[in-house]
């Protein structure tokens, strides 16, 4: 039970960019100058207490969602944090549900996204009124009341309350979490705008500290992957693990083609190969794959837990790619958790954007200490960028990452980082203008 009521006086939303596109950050086959992004939303209480939250975006697109943030807030301002986790089922209803702005959606696209980062600032507001870092919140949590944050609407024919409540498990592995972390691998050594000499000397870093589990994009151009997948492959050697990730660049036939030839270099999974939203293409080319030992990895653009259900039930994907700001924040990914692990499906969450690790480590953590308690063929994406803008950056120690400690979801950004970062007032933006 909260000690006081917190009410929501009210929220403000700030466009935050980041210029990574300039030295091709985040560059993949589809997304090739990416500003990694944020709508950045504070949650203010009559308290003093503030919660922070935010969702992924991508330059020009951020304007859209903060105008979407600033249409949900009417929804938040004036209920109190005691009330909204006494019903907090109902209270993602309220937003998600609206009886104009669903039209916008339901449940998907900029209105899902502003969802995501209003209900990431709640949880953020939660989490530090209960002075715990999230997963130790969720850890701590009764069942019954992880159970009553969840909507089960749409998918109880895949999972129902009574199945959900029989998964969670009390904690039992928080203490190997602490001594050891969760695994993590790295996306940052081979983004599709680096050259070959970048990659190679990325690569000889990360493997000097430490890293066996690494990400490559592909998908523009057969010639380029083929050798950038030699190069990494050689250089990790046959015994560390290699993904593929071509963000949506092909059509389903294509895709099944161009995988086989990259075969040789015995990738885990492709991640991403098709359209986001083609279950049934996904499917195929699971089947078309698995003879090979490729796996189908997707989610970080897959809409809502609706769509999770039925690339679970379609056998369309074989890892499950959780993302904190696309799903409706933790009440959603909460759902799609538990159906992955009814599935037995693993579950690798989506990190590549700026401030996605902070906040995914906290749901990963609780999938392994209450829901999964597994660690085969489970590891946290990592990317290298722009943590040094956050009050509580990720810790990764020898490719793990390690349990963050202070209370709240490690949204809280520097404010001056934040003011210099603003779009389109902020210095680093005047400076880019002038250039
Ligand atoms: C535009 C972004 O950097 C994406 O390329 C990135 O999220 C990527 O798909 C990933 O898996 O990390
Ligand atoms: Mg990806």
């Amino acid at each position: 039970m909260l000690k006081m009521v917190h009410k929501i006086t009210h929220v403000t939303v700030r466009d935050v960019r980041f210029p990574t596109s300039l030295e091709q950050h985040g560059s993949d086959a589809m997304h090739t100058d990416p500003d990694y992004s944020t709508a950045y939303v504070v949650v203010h209480t009559d308290s003093g207490l503030q919660g922070f939250g935010f969702t992924f975006t991508l330059g020009k697109g951020t304007e859209i969602v903060v105008c979407a943030v600033r249409a949900l807030a009417g929804l938040v301002v004036g209920k109190s944090l005691q009330e909204i986790v006494s019903d907090f089922r109902g209270f993602y209803r309220l937003l998600s549900s609206d009886g104009q702005m669903r039209w916008l959606g339901p449940e998907k696209g900029v209105i899902h996204l502003a969802t995501a980062a209003v209900l990431n600032a709640v949880w953020d507001l939660w989490a530090r009124a209960e002075g715990k870092p999230l997963w130790k919140l969720l850890v701590d949590m009764d069942p019954k009341q992880i159970v009553s944050c969840v909507d089960f609407r749409y998918i109880t024919d895949a999972l129902t309350e009574e199945e959900a409540l029989d998964i969670l498990v009390k904690a039992q592995e928080e203490d190997q979490m602490l001594k050891e972390g969760y695994p993590a691998y790295t996306t940052s050594c081979a983004w599709i705008g680096y050259s070959d000499e970048q990659l190679k000397q990325l690569c000889t870093d990360a493997l000097k500290s430490g890293w066996t589990k690494f990400k490559v994009k592909v998908g523009a151009d057969l010639e380029d992957d083929t050798r950038r997948c030699r190069l990494i492959r050689q250089m990790i050697g046959p015994d560390k693990t290699l993904m593929i990730d071509a963000n949506q660049r092909w059509d389903v036939s294509e895709a099944i083609g161009w995988v086989s030839s990259l075969a040789e270099f015995k990738p885990l999974w492709i991640e991403e190969p098709t359209c986001p939203d083609d279950i049934l293409g996904h499917a195929a080319i699971s089947k078309a794959l698995a003879p090979l030992g490729i796996g189908v990895a997707t989610g970080e653009q897959c809409q809502n837990r609706v769509m999770f259900k039925q690339f679970l039930q379609a056998s369309a994907l074989q890892f499950v790619q959780i993302d904190s700001c696309r799903l409706g924040s933790v009440n959603e990914n909460l759902a799609v958790l538990l159906m992955a692990h009814k599935f037995k499906v693993p579950v690798c969450p989506h990190a590549g954007g700026v401030g996605l690790c902070e906040l995914v480590q906290h749901l990963i953590l609780f999938d392994y200490i209450c829901v999964s308690g597994s660690l085969s063929n489970r590891m946290c994406e990592y990317v290298d960028h722009l943590h040094e803008h956050f009050t509580s950056p990720v810790v990764i120690h020898d490719a793990h990452y390690m349990p963050p400690k202070d209370p709240g979801y490690s949204c809280e950004m520097l404010e001056s980082s934040v003011k210099k970062h603003q779009y389109p007032e902020g210095d680093v933006w005047k400076q880019h203008k002038n250039n």
